[in-house]
């Protein structure tokens, strides 16, 4: 065991109430905007497969030229209420903004560089006017911020020289200024997600992390801060060299899930980001240049993460105009209806202890009633649902989240398994069955002997 300064400060879940609002949201937003939206992947005449984001590098555009996009940036149509409206539909209980990306350019009017929205044809506070929308309409806001930062000139990806660390100690003190000027000024910030750290300048300042995460946690106390901020005494990240876990929850599935019989994230409190493209998160003129995910695919990916207690947070890539793609909107729809009906799955729901992963989908339980459900994904030809249940418990009633009157038959056909006789008729989507469930003592049933 080391002896760490900069390393995990607490093991084990949060507890406290900010935290458990933030786990029983489950379901969030994240949006990518900024200067990248307005190529949109293309420079030139040439369209750029990679991240639209990463255009600047992708097309060796020099940082003059880039920066010059600033002048460009004025989304007449964002109406800020349309997009929290939308949000509100789709069912999700928080939104993750950029209020910096790499690129460097602010969404909110900062005070610590020119290059922010103040200097633009649109002028007015972006931050400020989600923040206000998302949150009328119940949605928490958490703050995207990128510690690497292309434009700034004092910025390093590594520390080689006396002049380095003389100009990177300016960088921190930019950055940090910059995090307490977003956590003073918009007081219903409930989190933090750090992204752009992984270079060595950052890993030989673990120091600087974890003074950030206290600071605003002293200013927002109860704020929720990810462990992709946090390098150790050691330059680990995310986990420490001990193995703790930094921050308040793992954030380090980007594009990624755990695998469902992945028993190390239900321990702790995590969060999968996930683009529908294959890798866009800023805005893409080409659509599907890359595999789009359908609805039916992200709302999986939603419970497969709901059921192992973690949160998950769909990315949109609005348009430098300020409106939602249509592919966005549509998808936002599907998964919004499905929301209307099956929620009590997600919304304070997470993993169900000790049950078995199944074939047909997924468990999840509810955090405070310990109700437990069934989300079906792939109805067997047999139509039947064979459930492995847990040592002396069986299931005395299934019923239909949508449906309740719709009778469904349990049949307990061998020792801790259960038949479950579904309807003859087609789904189209994936569906909610309630599972009440009784613990047995006494066992009724002969094991072979082999
Ligand atoms: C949450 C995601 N993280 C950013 C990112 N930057 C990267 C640099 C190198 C490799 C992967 C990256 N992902 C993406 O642009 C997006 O913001």
């Amino acid at each position: 065991k080391k002896l760490l300064k900069y390393g995990a400060q607490y093991e084990g879940k949060r507890t406290d109430a900010a935290m458990q609002k933030w786990r029983s949201n489950r379901f969030g937003q994240f949006i990518h905007w900024g200067l990248y939206a307005i190529p949109g992947g293309e420079w030139k005449g040439k369209t750029y497969t990679y991240a639209a984001e990463f255009l600047k590098s992708s097309a060796h555009i020099p940082n003059s030229t880039w920066d010059s996009l600033q002048y460009q940036f004025n989304p007449v149509k964002f109406d800020p209420k349309t997009w929290a409206k939308m949000a509100k539909k789709m069912g999700v209980k928080y939104m993750t903004i950029t209020t910096k990306h790499h690129e460097g350019f602010c969404l909110w009017p900062t005070q610590y560089t020119k290059f922010n929205i103040g200097n633009t044809p649109y002028k007015k506070d972006i931050i400020k006017a989600l923040v206000d929308a998302y949150n009328s309409e119940g949605i928490d806001v958490n703050f995207y911020y990128s510690v690497l930062d292309w434009h700034h000139p004092d910025w390093r990806y590594d520390i080689k020289t006396k002049e380095d660390s003389i100009a990177f100690s300016r960088y921190l003190t930019f950055a940090q200024n910059q995090l307490k000027e977003l956590a003073e000024n918009y007081p219903s910030v409930k989190g933090f997600w750090f992204d752009g750290t992984w270079d060595q300048s950052i890993k030989k300042n673990g120091w600087w992390t974890l003074q950030v995460e206290q600071m605003l946690k002293s200013i927002r106390p109860g704020v929720v801060v990810n462990s992709r901020l946090r390098a150790d005494d050691y330059g680990a990240r995310h986990f420490d060299s001990n193995g703790k876990m930094m921050g308040d929850y793992e954030s380090g599935y980007e594009r990624r899930l755990p695998s469902p019989t992945d028993t190390q994230v239900i321990h702790r409190d995590w969060e999968a980001c996930m683009t529908i493209p294959e890798n866009q998160w800023g805005y893409h003129k080409k659509w599907d240049i890359s595999y789009t995910k359908t609805p039916l695919e992200l709302i999986e990916m939603l419970v497969q993460t709901t059921s192992l207690g973690g949160n998950f947070l769909l990315n949109f890539g609005p348009k430098p105009d300020g409106t939602i793609r249509i592919e966005e909107q549509q998808i936002a729809e599907h998964i919004g209806n499905w929301m209307k009906i099956n929620s009590a799955a997600i919304y304070n729901a997470g993993h169900a202890k000790g049950w078995p992963r199944q074939d047909w989908g997924y468990f999840t339980q509810n955090e405070t009633t310990g109700k437990l459900y069934a989300v079906v994904f792939n109805i067997p030809i047999s139509g039947i649902l064979k459930i492995q249940t847990l040592e002396g418990i069986t299931i005395s009633k299934a019923s239909f989240l949508e449906k309740p009157d719709v009778p469904i038959t349990v049949k307990e056909i061998a020792k801790k398994q259960v038949n479950l006789y579904l309807p003859q008729q087609s789904f189209s989507e994936p569906f909610v069955i309630i599972l009440d469930t009784i613990n047995e003592n006494k066992n009724k049933y002969i094991d072979a002997k082999t």
